[in-house]
C-alpha cells in the first residue's frame, strides 16, 4: 500500500505504508543509531517527533516485551528504508511492523532515508506529514504547512504519569533480566520529576542505592520537600523546555534546598531555572555516537543524545559553569551550580540504546548526595 511523506516546504517523498495505516504529522527529526529501535520509539521524548532512523535496515532483532522505555510508544511517526519482515534473536516476540500496527503507530518504509536526512540537515528539522490514506502531495503539503511545531507547545502534560509511584527494579543483565531492589538497602531517597521519564534512567538510580519515588510533572516544590529527599531528580521529556514555566518554577524553588541532577529536558528546564535561556538546534543531535568532552575529568565520553534543543552558553550567570561540551559542535552538555549542588547533562548516561562512557554521572549524584548530608 502506497505512503507519502510530505514536508512543510514542499518536498514530497513516495514509500510503502508500514506499520498502522493512517495520517500524522509531527516535527521531522533523524536518529544515527544502527540498534536500539525499540528504546527509540517508546522513549517519550519523541513525543509529536516523526523518527527518521538513518540506518538503512531497521526491525532486525524483532521486539520483545523487555526493552521498553515507558508504557508505550509516544512519537508521532517511525520512518526506515527497510523494515525486516523475518526479525532474528532468542528475545524477539513479534516484528517491528506487527508491533506499530498493535500500537497505532503510522509508518514508512522504502524512501530514500539517505536524502530526507540530507534535506533535513541542509534545510532544518521541519513538520511533516505521513499518510497512507491521502496520497495527494498537493493537500499533503498544505496540511503539513498547517500542522504544529514542536516550539512554544506544552508537550510534557502529554507524557507526565497521574500519580506518583515507586519502583524498585534495578538494571537488565544477560541472563539475569531486571534486577529487584525489593528490600535491599538504598541509601537515598530521590524524588524523580517524571516529564517523560525514561525507564532505564530509573533502573540506574536503584541500582545505584536510590529508593526512588516518581511524581508528577506538575507536583509543586513545596510537595516534594516534605516528602525530605537527599536529592531530587528532573528527567527527560519532549518539546520545547520554555514554556514548562511551572517546572522551571519548582526547580527554583528547590535549588540549595536540596541536590538536584537533570537529565536532556531536566537539564534545559535547570538551565532555564538557573537564569540561563534554551534555543532551538537546525536538525538536533539524536543518536549513539556524539562526543563529549567533561571538562572536570578531562575525558571524552560517546554518549547518546535525543534533543533538538540546546542551553545557551552566553545565556548562564557567573554562578553557573558549563562542565560539558560537544567536540561536533561545541555546544553546551552539561552544566553546574557553583554555589549549591545541582548539576545536569544533556545527553543520556542511562543509554538505552547507546555506549555506557557516562554512567559516572549517577555516582556523581549519588557523591553530591552523600556530601550534602555530611
Ligand atoms: N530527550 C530529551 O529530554 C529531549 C529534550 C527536549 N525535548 C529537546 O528536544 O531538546
Amino acid at each position: 500500500m502506497k505512503a507519502i511523506l510530505a514536508l512543510a516546504d514542499g518536498k514530497v517523498f513516495e514509500g510503502k505504508a508500514f506499520g498502522a495505516i493512517g495520517e500524522v504529522s509531527g516535527e521531522v527529526v533523524f536518529n544515527t543509531s544502527m540498534t536500539g529501535y525499540q528504546e527509540i520509539l517508546t522513549d517519550p521524548s519523541y513525543c509529536g517527533e516523526i523518527v527518521t532512523m538513518t540506518y538503512p535496515q531497521i526491525g532486525n532483532y524483532g521486539i520483545n516485551k523487555e526493552d521498553v522505555e515507558s508504557c508505550k510508544p509516544f512519537l508521532s511517526g517511525f520512518i526506515v528504508k527497510e523494515s525486516c519482515p523475518f526479525p532474528s534473536n532468542f528475545r524477539s516476540e513479534m516484528s517491528l511492523d506487527a508491533y506499530l500496527k498493535e500500537n497505532n503507530v503510522v509508518g514508512i518504509e522504502g524512501i530514500d532515508t539517505r536524502a530526507l536526512v540530507r534535506h533535513i540537515r541542509t534545510k532544518g528539522a521541519q513538520v511533516g506529514i505521513i499518510s497512507s490514506v491521502d496520497t495527494d502531495p498537493q493537500s499533503l503539503i498544505e496540511k503539513a504547512k498547517q500542522a504544529p511545531g514542536l516550539v512554544g507547545r506544552d508537550l510534557v502534560k502529554k507524557v507526565t504519569c497521574d500519580s506518583a509511584y515507586e519502583t524498585s527494579e534495578g538494571v537488565w543483565t544477560l541472563g539475569e533480566g531486571y534486577a529487584d531492589a525489593t528490600g535491599k538497602e538504598r541509601n537515598y531517597k530521590v524524588v524523580a520529576y517524571d516529564f517523560g521519564i525514561k525507564r532505564n534512567i530509573l533502573r540506574n538510580l536503584v541500582s545505584a542505592g536510590c529508593d526512588v519515588t516518581v511524581v508528577p510533572a506538575s507536583t509543586s516544590a513545596e510537595d516534594v520537600l516534605v516528602m525530605n529527599p537527599d536529592g531530587v531528580f528532573l528527567s527527560n521529556g519532549p518539546g520545547d523546555p520554555e514554556p514548562i514555566k511551572y517546572a522551571q518554577e519548582n526547580i527554583a524553588k528547590l535549588l540549595g534546598k536540596v541536590p538536584l541532577f537533570g537529565i536532556c529536558l531536566g537539564h534545559q528546564l535547570m538551565s532555564i531555572a538557573f537564569g540561563g535561556k534554551t534555543y532551538k538546534l537546525k536538525f538536533g543531535h539524536r543518536g549513539g555516537n556524539q562526543p563529549v568532552l567533561d571538562y572536570q575529568r578531562q575525558q571524552v565520553e560517546i554518549t547518546s543524545q535525543n534533543h533538538g534543543f540546546a542551553v545557551d552558553s552566553d545565556s548562564l550567570g557567573d554562578h553557573v559553569e558549563v562542565t560539558h561540551i560537544n567536540l561536533n559542535d561545541n555546544t553546551v552538555e552539561g552544566v553546574r551550580h557553583t554555589e549549591y549542588p545541582a548539576f545536569s547533562v544533556q545527553y543520556h548516561p542511562e543509554a538505552s540504546p547507546g555506549p555506557h562512557d557516562a554512567q559516572y554521572l549517577f555516582a556523581r549524584f549519588i557523591e553530591l548526595m552523600a556530601n550534602h548530608k555530611n
